[in-house]
C-alpha cells in the first residue's frame, strides 16, 4: 500500500512520522507532499519519508491519501488534486469542519474517511474519532483504523454528527485541560510558588490523577470521594466549584465547540449558518 500525506505541518508530520516508525507499512511507500520550501527542507532532513514538492509525482501513485492541510486551504488543494485522482483511491481527511460531502464533491471521488484527531497525537497518545462514506469497505476501514492507531487510540463513529460531538470532547479537549492547568498554575503562583515549582505541582497532579483513573473502572466521582474527607480541604474546593456551577459551565464549553464544528461543516458545504 502506498500512503501519501498532504501537508507536513503539526498533524501531517506527526502522522507521517508515526506511520514511518510503526510496522503499519509492510510494503509500499510513505510519501509526503507540502508546498512550503521551508517545510520541505525540514521534511527532507528527517530522512523518514519520500518527500515530494509536486502533486503529479506522488498523488497518482497513492492508494491512501491523508489530507492534513488547514481547512481554509482545502478548496484550492482539492481543485488541484481533482484531475489526478481516481475512484479506487481512499481519502482520509483530518481537516476540522470539512464534511465528507464537501470532499467527495471537491475531488469527485467516493471513498472518504473523515477523522478528528487531537494534539496528544504528537506524543503517541492521540485520540482520533472517525467515520466513513459507505463506499469504504470493512477491509479498508480496518486498515485505516490501524493507520490512525499509529498516533494513539481511535474510535469509529456512526455519523458525522458524532464526529462534530467528539470534536467538542476529544478534539478540542486538550485545550480545556490546559485551561484548567493554567488556572491551577495561576493560583499556585499567587500563593507564592516559583513558576517551575507551580509547573511541577500541577503537571504531576494531572499525570497522577489520569494514571489512577486508568488503573480501575471507578468513575471520576468515585475518585473525588476518595480524595475528599468530610469537612476537609477537598470538600471545600469541590463545594466552591459546585456553588459556581463549574460542571455545567464545562459542559456548556464542550457544547460550544460541538456547535461550532457543526457550523464549520455547514459552511464547508456552502450552507447558510443561523446564529439563532
Ligand atoms: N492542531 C490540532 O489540534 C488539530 C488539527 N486538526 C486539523 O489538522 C489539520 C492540519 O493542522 P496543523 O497540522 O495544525 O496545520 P499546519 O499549519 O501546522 O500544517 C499545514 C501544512 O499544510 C501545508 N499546506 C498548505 N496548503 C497546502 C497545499 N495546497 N498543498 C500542500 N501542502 C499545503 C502547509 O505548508 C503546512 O505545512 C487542520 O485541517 C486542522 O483542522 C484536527 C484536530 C486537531
Ligand atoms: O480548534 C480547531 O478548530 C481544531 C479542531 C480540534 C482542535 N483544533
Amino acid at each position: 500500500m502506498n500512503v501519501l500525506v498532504i501537508g507536513g505541518g503539526n498533524m501531517g508530520m506527526t502522522y507521517a512520522a508515526a506511520i514511518a516508525t510503526s510496522n503499519f507499512l509492510t510494503d509500499g511507500s510513505l510519501m509526503i507532499f507540502d508546498k512550503s520550501e521551508e517545510k520541505l527542507n525540514e521534511l527532507r532532513s528527517k530522512g523518514l519519508f519520500d518527500v515530494h514538492d509536486q502533486l503529479a509525482t506522488c498523488l497518482p501513485k497513492a492508494d491512501v491519501v491523508l489530507i492534513a492541510v488547514k481547512p481554509v486551504h482545502a478548496p484550492g488543494l482539492m481543485a488541484e488534486m481533482k484531475p489526478m485522482v481516481s475512484d479506487e483511491q481512499l481519502f482520509v481527511s483530518i481537516m476540522a469542519g470539512v464534511t465528507i460531502k464537501t470532499i467527495r464533491k471537491g475531488l469527485g471521488v467516493g471513498k472518504v474517511v473523515r477523522a478528528m484527531p487531537n494534539l496528544p497525537a504528537l506524543v503517541g497518545l492521540g485520540m482520533t474519532s472517525f467515520t466513513a462514506s459507505e463506499q469504504v469497505s470493512r477491509l479498508e476501514l480496518a486498515a485505516i483504523e490501524r493507520l490512525l492507531d499509529t498516533t494513539g487510540r481511535s474510535i469509529m463513529l456512526p455519523s458525522e454528527s458524532k464526529i462534530d460531538a467528539s470534536t467538542g470532547i476529544s478534539g478540542s479537549g486538550p485545550a480545556y485541560i490546559f485551561y484548567f492547568m493554567q488556572a491551577l498554575m495561576d493560583a499556585a503562583t499567587k500563593m507564592g510558588f516559583l513558576e517551575a515549582d507551580a509547573r511541577l505541582l500541577v503537571s504531576q497532579t494531572f499525570a497522577g490523577a489520569v494514571e489512577l483513573f486508568n488503573s480501575s473502572a471507578l468513575s471520576p466521582e468515585d475518585w473525588m470521594a476518595k480524595v475528599a474527607s468530610k469537612g476537609g480541604t477537598t470538600r471545600a474546593a469541590l463545594d466552591s466549584m459546585d456553588g459556581n456551577n463549574v460542571n455545567a459551565l464545562i459542559q456548556e464549553a464542550a457544547y460550544a465547540a460541538f456547535r461550532r464544528a457543526e457550523e464549520l461543516g455547514k459552511q464547508s458545504e456552502g450552507k447558510e449558518v443561523s446564529h439563532a
